[in-house]
């Protein structure tokens, strides 16, 4: 097996069900990816030891999920030169926006991509493009990927008109 390329961690394994989304898209791209549970609450001197030897092993970028008051993200970025893109877990209280604003509201310096609540698709997506950027090949099967979105979004559209017939206004794609 290759040497994982992207870290995906989070600072529970009960954000799993959220975060799983982020390694299937790796996955998709055949992307190398190692998991695993990394709290800056909880095991701070662990994560610290995570943030700091990151890119010396040979990762590229960090995903991180953390919900509630969602510190990881931030502290990562704060101890490793890689891109760090922050997931924000939506928990039983206040649906993520606590996790959210813990994560997107960065000090200049200190940047994290955060994306949106729950949205650890696009942090698997986003990594992949961080990657892609310098491998070609890659960035093909990304642009074939925007391809088959486009296709699909057009279907949709295809599909609307049909069924709310007369209303055919615009019709891309017809
Ligand atoms: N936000 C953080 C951090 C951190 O930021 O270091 N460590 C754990 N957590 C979050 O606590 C929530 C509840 O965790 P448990 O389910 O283990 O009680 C999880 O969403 C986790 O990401």
């Amino acid at each position: 097996m290759s040497s994982p390329l992207i870290g995906v961690v989070m600072g529970s394994d009960s954000d799993w069900p959220v975060m799983e989304a982020a390694a299937q898209a790796l996955d998709e791209f055949e992307i190398p990816y190692e998991v695993d549970v990394v709290s800056a609450h909880r095991m701070p001197r662990e994560m610290i030891a995570y943030g700091e030897q990151a890119a010396g092993r040979g990762l590229r970028a960090i995903i991180a999920g953390a919900g509630g008051a969602a510190h990881l993200p931030g502290m990562l970025a704060s101890v490793t030169p890689l891109p760090v893109i922050g997931v924000p877990v939506p928990l039983k209280y206040l649906d993520g926006m606590d996790s959210l604003l813990s994560i997107v509201q960065m000090p200049a310096g200190v940047p994290v991509a955060t994306v949106s609540v729950g949205g650890a698709r696009n942090a698997g997506l986003l990594a992949a493009r961080i990657l892609a950027a310098h491998d070609p090949e890659l960035l093909a099967r990304m642009k074939d990927f925007q391809q088959h979105l486009n296709e699909q979004a057009t279907d949709k559209g295809k599909r609307l008109r049909t069924k709310v017939a007369g209303h055919d206004a615009f019709g891309f794609g017809k």
